[in-house]
């Protein structure tokens, strides 16, 4: 949970007339619960409301707006007017590979939704796999249904997350080939990153104390999010989220998309965010080291040496960027004696894969990557940095925000701007 100021920093002592605006990251473990909680809906929901009670009564009131931004891809079909899950939530990371062939059938050729982890795949996936609730039945991502718990409208999202359910950020709207299956009806409408949809509702404004006029307005992805904390304004620039997963950001003035590779392009006003989503990053070091351990080590080795060790570390089977393959299996031996050599083949390992694939946004006629920021829970790690310097041959650097809230406060912050229009 981070605030942006009026002033425009993120700290919150306050000024007489200031107001706050409040981003709130529902990431990978962002605001996520304990891994064994089963029903997801409910611990976000749990979450989502300590977060409020956690933010300091006297802030309340000055307010301006409120965003979230969430997992892409994460999906609930909830019904249309309860707002209740009628399903669990399929996860970003999970794969509903049974819709692909149909998928494929209707979709162009290597389009975004072409991967069995796209949300038009969990919804071809649970259309196909139910009788009942067809005709109640609506789809939100993560951010939408917890902001829906905020503004009370149904049926809205964003054009960052409803990227991989087919949405089209460039004629703005949705596909034709999309618009005519029989479950289009449960696609929500479509506005900008940042838009206010309502206040606050009565309920949690008066019970939390909150300001009267506070806005809630759509969110975004969490790597989106992290891009837009790290400030980054130029075509040529690029944000690495070095979080659970390793996903990248490179602003671009040219779309490219390509399931191939799982490369595909966000819209950010009139540019483009190429890149993709690895399943490599912090979370098989997790499976590894603990983060005391982790910075130990890491502060051991030399990062001007390179590591021999050839790994391809993944938590768990499968690989969506920059190679897409559900079936690819982690690479993690041989496992040398020393800890410090084996860390350092697997942050080295990791750079190899971000190379990989930035070499591949440029092949497929992305703008030229100039220079790197970093955010998430890597970022902190001087020593990867240097090693990824040297892997890339670019300028690395951790962002000056590194938490993905951040980016959802600048929403907020851009929804109220609208609000005083
Ligand atoms: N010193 C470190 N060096 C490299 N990675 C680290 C370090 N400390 C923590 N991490 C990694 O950061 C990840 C958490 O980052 P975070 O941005 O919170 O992730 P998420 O994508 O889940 O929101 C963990 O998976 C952990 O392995
Ligand atoms: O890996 C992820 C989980 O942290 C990201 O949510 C995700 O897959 C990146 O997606 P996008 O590029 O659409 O923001």
């Amino acid at each position: 949970m981070v605030f942006a100021s009026n002033e425009g920093n993120s700290e919150v002592g306050v000024q007489v007339g200031e107001r706050l605006y409040l981003g709130l990251d529902f990431g990978t473990s962002g605001a996520r619960k304990r891994k064994e909680t089963v029903d997801w809906a409910r611990s976000w929901k749990q979450t989502l409301f300590l977060l409020l009670e956690d933010v300091p009564f006297h802030l309340r009131q000055i307010i301006a707006s409120i965003s979230i931004d969430g997992t892409s891809a994460t999906t609930m079909i909830i019904d249309s007017t309860t707002g209740e899950p009628l399903w669990r939530p399929l996860l970003y990371n999970e794969s509903c590979s049974d819709a692909l062939p149909v998928v494929k059938s209707i979709a162009p050729e290597n389009h975004t939704v072409c991967s069995g982890s796209s949300t038009l795949c969990k919804l071809v996936s649970w259309w196909n796999s139910v009788d009942s609730n067809k005709e109640s039945a609506a789809l939100l991502h993560q951010a939408d249904w917890l902001l829906w718990l905020l503004h009370g409208n149904l049926r809205v999202t964003d054009y960052n997350n409803a990227l991989k359910v087919g949405y089209d950020p460039e004629l703005d709207s949705y596909p034709l080939w999309l618009l005519s299956q029989p479950y289009s009806q449960l696609l929500p409408s479509v506005k900008a990153p940042g838009t206010p949809i309502s206040v606050l509702k009565e309920d949690i404004r008066t019970q939390y104390g909150f300001a009267k006029d506070c806005a809630v307005c759509t969110g975004t992805t969490d790597s989106i999010a992290a891009f837009l904390a790290a400030r980054a304004t130029k075509p040529g620039k690029a944000v690495t989220s070095l979080g659970s997963t390793l996903a990248i950001k490179l602003l671009s003035t040219s779309r490219v998309d390509d399931a191939r590779y799982g490369v595909y392009s966000h819209r950010l006003d009139d540019k483009w965010l190429v890149g993709g989503a690895s399943n490599t990053g912090g979370a098989v070091l997790r499976q590894i080291f603990t983060d005391e351990l982790l910075e130990n080590l890491s502060e051991q080795i030399n990062p001007m040496k390179t590591s021999p060790l050839d790994f391809y570390p993944l938590p768990t089977v499968g690989e969506r960027f920059p190679i897409a393959d559900p079936k690819m299996v982690p690479r993690l031996h041989p496992r040398p004696e020393s800890d410090v050599e084996y860390l350092h083949g697997i942050l080295e390992s990791i750079a190899r894969i971000e190379a990989k694939a930035y070499g591949l946004l440029k092949d497929l006629g992305a703008t030229q990557v100039e220079e790197v920021f970093t955010a998430g829970g890597g970022a902190k790690n001087e020593k990867w940095t240097k090693i990824r310097e040297r892997v890339l041959g670019l300028p690395v650097s951790r962002a000056i925000q590194t938490e993905a809230a951040y980016g959802a406060a600048l929403l907020a912050l851009k929804g109220a701007q609208q609000c005083a229009r």
